[in-house]
Parts: C-alpha cells; structure tokens; sequence
C-alpha cells in the first residue's frame, strides 16, 4: 500500500516541463524529512536532482531553488507573478495589510510607509536615542547574575521596537502586550487549525488583543508625538503616506514582528560566538571601549559612533552567515510560468533557498570559521549571490535599523560586563536557530 501511495502521489505531480524531485506522501509530502534532516534533506536533493528541485513540503507542492543566479531572478520578479509564498497562519495573524499579504501599488505604498519611518535620516535623529535609552536602562543589573540569554535578547528585541513605535505609553502597555506578542509568534508558525487551544487558535485571540491594545493607543492619543505611530497618524502635509486606522495597526504588528526573531536570533548568536572566540571579542571590545572613552557616561551612542562601529558591523554579519538566521524566502505562483526552462504551475510555492550559499567555499574562505575580519572588506556586503537580507523589491527595509539595535546591545554589554556559558546547552541550527532549554551565561561586571 505504501509503495502504491508514493507512486500514485509521484504521478499526480509528473507533469511534462516540471523539475525533477519527489513529492513523498499524499498531504504530508516530505515534510517531515524536511524538518528530520534539515539542510542535509537540500543537499541530498540538489545531489540527486540538481539545484532546482521539486518537492511536497509544509503543505504545498514546491520548487526549491538553490542556484544563486535563479534566486536574484526570482526576488527581482514580483511583477511577473512570483509573490510572497508565507503560509496561511502568518498571513491570517499578521493582518491583511500586512506587507507580505499585499502587492503592486498596495505593497508600494505600505513600503513607502514603512520606510519613512525607519530612514536613515529616521535613524539618526529620532530611533538612534530612543534605543540607546532602553539599551543603557535594559542592561543593567546583569551583575552577578545567571542569563538566560536567548530569552532576554527576545525580550530586548520586542520592548525596543515597542518603544520606537509608543515611546510614551510603551512602559504601560508592555506587561499586557509582550505575552500576547509571543502568542502571536507562535501562531504564525503553527499550522492554521482553528480549534480551542491549539497556537494557531491563541495566536488569532491574541492578535484580536493587539488590534484593541493598538486601537486604544490611537483612540487615546490628541496630540502629536515623535515616535513612529505618532509619525504614522500624522494627517498634515509631513505625512505623504496617509494610512487608515487599520493599516496602521497591521503596519506596527509588521515592525515588531519583522524586527523580532531577525535581531533577538542575532543578538543571542553574537553572545555565543563572542564568547568561543576570545580574540574577536578582544576586537570588538577595544572598539567600543575607544568610544565609551571619548564620551561622558551620560551621552548617549549617536549617529557618528555607530558608523565608526565597523568590527561591530563585521561581527554582525559573519554572525548571520555563521548562524544562518535566514535559511531562505518564500515565493508562489501567481500564475503559470517558466523557469530555468521548467513550467511551473500557477499557485506552487517557490522556496529560495540561500542557506548553502553562506557555507561556499568559494565565496567564503574556510567557510565554517567564524572571521568577521573577512567583512572588513566592505564589496562582500554588496556581492549579488549576498541574501541575508532579501533582495528585489522586497529587500530588508529594516536592515539598518536591526544593526543599529544589535550594534548599540553589543555596546552596552561588551563594555559592561563579561561572561560565560553555564550549562553547555544545546543550539539547534535549523529549521530556526534556538537554544531548546535557553542558552544560560553567568555575568560578571567587566
Ligand atoms: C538582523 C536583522 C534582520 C534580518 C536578517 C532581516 C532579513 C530579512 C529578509 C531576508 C527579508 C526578505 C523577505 C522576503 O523577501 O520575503 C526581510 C524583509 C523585511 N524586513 Fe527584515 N530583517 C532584519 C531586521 C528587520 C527589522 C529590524 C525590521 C523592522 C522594521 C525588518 C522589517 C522587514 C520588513 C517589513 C520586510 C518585508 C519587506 C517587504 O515585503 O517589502 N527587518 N528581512
């Protein structure tokens, strides 16, 4: 029966033009050593079949693409019909107007949006102390103290967006917020089965409570504030995005959920990486200690220090080769088309797959050694087959603002304190970089 199974679903699927590949299971496709395997499961196919294969995963019927020339094609092809292919959950719990659920002039404004808020100008003047605020407050009393590290950089991540977005009231909120933010994150990973008790099922409840807790805010807000959602509700001529009450709601559960496992991931990761490597974090002390020399204890990090934090920047980056906090983006068909000489049918999902390209070892010399000091080369950040933010259309907005969030943590914690691991506790690496039981550290002041 079993064997009947396989080779009823491979026919449903041998369509003429399609990739080679195999779909597993009926429903489950092959799921599950997707996720058993990992990046060995992609590796084996791409040995098999070459580096455009077809497979059944997480749902849908779906092409993987390793081939870093396809991939740039792919995300510069939105207008051709190849869109964000996130799964019904998130779709469903990050709202409707949320970026990767709208296209064409409706992403366009959305986007617009988005980015005069996080601007470099944005940065500069506005988020950059706003930051540095909650970083100095948020870091101290870690003293004599054992961390759960991955816990408290998530914490980080979340409280310091809440405090771009409502600077004002974001001491109040974030007690009732924070818990339904991390319901939230679980149901957009979580199949869309809409029972009691299920996280798909909490992450919908929880976000009908961010949508009050956000309407309340707008609701009760008179006067102009200078923070993003005071910037978004803006209706004189300094607001060229003008959005409606619930668009403003999905576009902040966009920023706090875009910025939240990107930069928490990193930040945890630069700890881990900083704490094995003694010699890097000899580098990257030195270089923030030479800024907190120039400045008195109160001034805050500002524009100039964080551009004059370049191993900072280094570090962050190899951090996000090393770690591979992206394995890759989604796509979907939105209609019938060609790739690489294959036909594609409308409505597969297309899983750019940018994993491998980090452990090449033409790319990266001794690919599986952590050396920020290869980014000192500024031209690696800017070579085409670089993903770690997206590309097209759809590349990162927030890029510069996730490493302004990282840069100043790194500061305040590496100019502060030292530490070491306790516990030795398990990383898993894909399919998301955790520490399954926290990753504990025992903090000493430095
Ligand atoms: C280390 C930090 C970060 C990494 C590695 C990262 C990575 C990425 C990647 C790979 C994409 C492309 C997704 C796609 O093409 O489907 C993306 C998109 C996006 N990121 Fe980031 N991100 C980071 C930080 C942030 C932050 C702090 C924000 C806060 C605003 C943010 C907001 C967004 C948004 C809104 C999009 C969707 C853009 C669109 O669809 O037009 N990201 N990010």
């Amino acid at each position: 029966i079993c064997t009947a199974l396989l080779k009823w679903n491979e026919m449903r699927y041998r369509k003429k033009g399609l990739p080679p590949g195999t779909m597993g299971w009926p429903v489950f496709g092959e799921t599950s050593e997707f996720l058993k395997q990992g990046p060995n499961f992609m590796k084996n196919q791409r040995a098999r079949y070459g580096s455009v294969f077809k497979s059944h995963i997480l749902g849908c019927p779906t092409v993987v693409s390793m081939d870093p020339e396809l991939n740039r094609y792919i995300l510069m092809s939105e207008a051709k019909g190849l869109v964000p292919g996130y799964p019904q959950s998130m779709l469903d719990i990050l709202g409707k107007c949320n970026i990767a659920a709208v296209h064409g002039s409706t992403h366009k404004q959305m986007r617009g949006a988005l980015l005069a808020l996080i601007s470099h100008t944005m940065i500069r003047e506005q988020l950059l102390p706003k930051i540095d605020e909650f970083m100095r407050t948020f870091l101290s009393n870690w003293d004599n103290k054992v961390i759960n590290i991955q816990e408290k950089t998530k914490e980080m991540a979340f409280l310091s967006s809440l405090k771009q977005i409502a600077s004002a009231e974001s001491s109040s909120v974030a007690q009732e917020f924070m818990p339904e933010f991390f319901k939230l994150v679980l149901g957009t990973l979580s199949l869309p089965i809409d029972l009691p008790g299920t996280n798909y099922c909490r992450g919908f409840q929880a976000r009908k409570n961010i949508v009050r807790i956000l309407g309340q805010l707008i609701k009760e807000r008179t006067d102009s504030h200078n923070d993003m959602l005071g910037y978004l509700m803006r209706k004189d001529d300094s607001n060229r995005h003008k959005l409606s009450d619930d668009e403003i709601i999905d576009q902040i559960i966009t920023i706090l959920y875009s910025g939240y496992e990107t930069v928490s991931t990193t930040s945890m990761m630069a700890v881990k990486y900083l704490h094995d490597h003694p010699r890097v974090l000899e580098e990257l002390r030195k270089e923030h200690m030479a800024i907190k020399d120039r400045k008195k204890p109160e001034n805050p990090i500002e524009w100039n220090d964080l551009k004059s934090m370049r191993f900072t920047r280094a570090v962050i980056f190899e951090t996000l080769r090393l770690a591979t906090i992206v394995n890759g983006v989604l796509r979907k068909t939105t209609q019938e088309m060609e790739l690489n000489g294959f036909v594609i049918p409308k409505g597969w999902r297309i899983y750019v797959y940018t994993r491998e390209i980090n452990y090449d070892p033409f790319q990266y010399a001794d690919p599986l050694a952590f050396n920020p000091w290869r980014w000192m080369d500024k031209s690696l950040e800017s070579q085409s087959y670089f993903l770690i933010f997206g590309g097209g259309t759809r590349q990162c907005p927030g890029k510069e603002l996730g490493i302004a969030e990282i840069s100043t943590f790194l500061h305040y914690f590496v100019t502060r304190y030292r530490w070491e691991e306790v516990g030795g506790e398990k990383l898993m690496k894909f399919p998301r970089v955790e520490a399954p039981n926290g990753l504990h550290i025992r903090v000493s002041s430095y």
